[in-house]
């Protein structure tokens, strides 16, 4: 399972190692992962055009003894120094044959960029984990010549804060980054994940305590995923109940119906909203006749916008999710309330975020006296508005507080709201009202786009209803919604999602750390 820490998690595993004999030992380690990373990626170090970017503390004297043992084997090591540099780091690089451009006189532009135009990889080793606010203007200049698909970054790329992600000004955008230790958490935090690139993690033999994130990787989700045994049926498998879909909305009952269906649960109560007025059963609900029409497999109970009682009179459930192609409104609020007046399990999204934010507004306890968790699922935009709804948060600085602490800001909201959040978008974050937290490392950009909200939405209520606990059932099913991402024909539209997850599924099942279908458990 990947973990990340924070910066005084690290500082503290390294005391105890920084502290003994030999002296170096943990910069040693770090440079020779490094070394082997650099060398993986060249093929060839002999007659390889490398540039160092060399800051002023540990972090530059990691590149700059990477330079030095590149430069040993042959490579042409070139470092541009903003300021100051390591000592022990800068020595070894010059003893070896390398060259040091700066930091008096300042390395000319024109110079820089030379040596950065010809360079087959550049080693950013600007600032990691001791870096402090935007780069300073020097530093900054040398970021800017970074060229990103040729660019390696040290520990961190410089500019993005190791601890939140934060990227206040100029910072380095690297093609892959090579860190130490432990994965920083602003390594996986947005804005500053955008920066990174594929991570490689070096092991530099830290003891570290319990992590302050994680993620999930194949093999977790597969000893995770709901997977029928001998004794299984239809309904210990688990029952979803979805509230989806309306006259105005029919589309994204069927993208949810299709997400839930994979999630493994054994059966799908689908309630959609008729026309006012229509009697239960009502065969002219556009969404039922949607949903029936693409998924014969589901029971679909048309209902009369805000009838809580024939809602609940579709059948007994594990585990509901409410919201997909639902309008905000009272009805839909009428709906909520009642939900929550049961002790189910409950995934709230799209039209059902807003009713909640008011049902919490007016009573910020709602949540608490229930024992069964609430995991709400919105995409920035929709975060912004419930935590103005719900907590009175200022919806203009919401966009400016995920920037600059995007887990801080979504550990407060979960702890006030007692919901789990699952804030989507690049990089999902879970986090649970205790602040455990859950980055998603799987997807792409291609996600972006009208309706696969719904699917996740359906996937996640049909874990829960198969018994995966409500923050894993949020981290699993954005681990499956992003890998049937990956494996998408481009451009990518919702409604491929759900036919790519059984392909998704059937390979992590088949993986040598998880169980077989049709394994007891
Ligand atoms: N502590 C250790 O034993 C190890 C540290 N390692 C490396 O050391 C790094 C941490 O080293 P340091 O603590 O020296 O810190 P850094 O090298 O990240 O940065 C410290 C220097 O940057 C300057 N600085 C801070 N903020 C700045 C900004 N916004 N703009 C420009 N300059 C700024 C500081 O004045 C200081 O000179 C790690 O990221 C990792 O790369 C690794 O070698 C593994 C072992
Ligand atoms: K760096």
């Amino acid at each position: 399972m990947p973990n990340a820490h924070t910066v005084d998690q690290v500082r503290a595993a390294e005391a105890p190692l920084l502290a003994g004999p030999p002296p170096g030992i943990l910069m040693q380690r770090a440079v020779s992962g490094l070394v082997a990373y650099v060398a993986r990626r060249l093929g060839r170090v002999h007659g390889a055009r490398i540039v160092v970017l060399a800051g002023g503390g540990d972090n530059g004297g990691d590149a700059l003894w990477a330079g030095a043992r590149l430069a040993a084997r042959g490579a042409r090591v070139d470092a541009l120094a903003p300021g100051r540099t390591h000592p022990e780091g800068s020595a070894a690089l010059l003893a070896a044959g390398g060259r040091l451009h700066g930091p008096d006189p300042a390395p000319a532009d024109e110079v820089a960029r030379a040596l950065v135009g010809e360079a087959d990889l550049v080693l950013d080793g600007l600032l990691g984990i001791g870096g402090r606010g935007g780069l300073r203007p020097a530093h900054a200049r040398l970021a800017a010549f970074a060229p990103p698909r040729r660019t390696v970054a040290v520990d961190v790329p410089s500019g993005v804060d190791a601890d939140t992600g934060e990227v206040a000004g100029e910072a380095v955008r690297a093609s892959a980054t090579v860190t130490f230790g432990t994965h920083k958490r602003g390594l996986w935090l947005m804005p500053g994940a955008a920066h990174t690139g594929p991570v490689e993690l070096v092991d530099i033999g830290l003891v570290l305590p319990e992590p302050d994130l994680r993620a999930l990787d194949d093999a977790d989700v597969a000893a995770l995923l709901p997977v029928p045994g001998a004794a299984s049926s239809k309904y210990r498998r688990g029952v979803l109940g979805l509230v989806a879909g309306s006259d105005a909305y029919p589309g994204a009952a069927v993208l949810a119906v299709g997400g839930a269906l994979r999630g493994g649960a054994g059966y799908l109560r689908v309630i959609t909203e008729g026309r006012l007025g229509a009697a239960p059963g009502d065969p002219h609900s556009r969404a039922a006749d949607l949903v029936l029409r693409a998924h014969p497999e589901a029971v679909v109970t048309p209902i009369a916008p805000g009838d809580g009682t024939a809602m609940l009179a579709a059948g007994r459930v594990q585990a509901w999710a409410i919201g997909p192609g639902l309008a905000p409104g009272p009805p839909v609020r009428d709906l909520l309330a009642t939900l929550l007046g049961a002790d189910e399990p409950v995934v709230v999204d799209a039209g059902a975020l807003d009713p909640l934010g008011e049902l919490l507004g007016a009573d910020p306890a709602v949540l608490r006296g229930r024992s069964a968790p609430v995991l709400v699922t919105p995409h920035e935009g929709e975060f912004a508005r419930l935590t103005r709804l719900a907590l009175g948060w200022d919806p203009r600085t919401t966009d400016t507080e995920l920037a600059r602490d995007r887990l801080g800001t979504v550990r407060r909201a979960a702890a006030a709201t007692g919901a789990t959040v699952l804030l989507k978008g690049a990089r999902t974050l879970v986090v649970d009202p205790a602040g455990a937290a859950w980055a998603n490392l799987t997807g792409s950009a291609w996600l972006g786009s009208a309706g696969t909200g719904d699917v996740l939405t359906g996937l996640i209520g049909s874990l829960l209803a198969a018994g995966v606990p409500a923050t894993l059932a949020g981290a699993v099913g954005a681990h499956l919604h992003g890998r049937a991402a990956e494996r998408a024909a481009l451009p990518l539209a919702a409604s491929d999602l759900p036919d790519l997850l059984p392909r998704v599924v059937t390979e992590l099942l088949d993986g040598e750390t998880a169980p077989k279908p049709g394994h007891c458990r």
